[in-house]
């Protein structure tokens, strides 16, 4: 029975992650997340949805190790998760009425073989009243997500449309995971 691990402290990930109905384990990674912010986001996402899964792997040889990274970028912005409730309101003003895209890398490593892809997705915003900012902030909810948003929950009633894979902006784009899984040899 091949073993998969998700490298992911994210309930997201590995709430999407279920949808391939393949039992896995979650091994938490604690990779260094430092980067050079002036890579291209496609690059930044990849690197460390590399080094989360390579942090894993190493002990886990036998298994097929995943890692994941999402990133907001806007106006050549990297947007993380924020420090606090006023950078998430800073990110959420900078983004009203406009257009970011949603970057995520994802990595798969067994033995020495390596699958790394990324996703880019569009996401347009209404135009937000800052009372509707500090309404969506006082629910807890962008404290840990990158960009500050989560399209999954309350978050959703902030957004006009997008272009792309949705599971890719909550975190873990499963319809390509799973083609490169299968791709790599694991039992679909
Ligand atoms: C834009 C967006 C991000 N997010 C989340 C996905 C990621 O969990 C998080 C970005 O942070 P990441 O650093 O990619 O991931 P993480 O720290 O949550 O988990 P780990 O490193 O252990 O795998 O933001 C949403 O849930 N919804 C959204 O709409």
């Amino acid at each position: 029975m091949a073993r998969l691990i998700l490298a992911s402290s994210s309930p997201r990930r590995q709430e999407i992650l279920k949808s391939l109905r393949a039992s896995f384990e979650i091994i938490t990674s604690n990779a260094d997340e430092s980067v050079n912010c002036n890579m291209p986001p496609e690059e930044i996402v990849m690197t460390l949805a590399e080094r989360k899964a390579q942090t894993v792997a190493k002990e886990n040889h036998d298994a097929f190790v995943i890692g994941a990274d999402t990133i907001v970028v806007y106006n050549d912005r990297i947007l993380g998760k924020p420090a606090d409730r006023d950078d998430a309101k800073q990110m959420l003003m900078m983004l009203s009425g406009n257009t970011h895209a949603v970057f995520t890398g994802t990595c798969i490593l067994h033995g020495n073989d390596k699958e790394i892809f990324y996703e880019k997705t569009e996401v347009s915003f209404w135009e937000l009243a800052e009372a509707e900012i500090d309404r969506y902030i006082r629910t807890g909810e962008p404290l840990d997500k990158a960009g500050s948003y989560g399209i999954q929950g309350y978050g959703a009633i902030l957004v006009k449309s997008i272009h792309g894979d949705f599971y890719s902006v909550v975190g873990l784009p499963v319809a390509k995971l799973y083609r490169a899984l299968k791709k790599m040899g694991y039992p679909t």
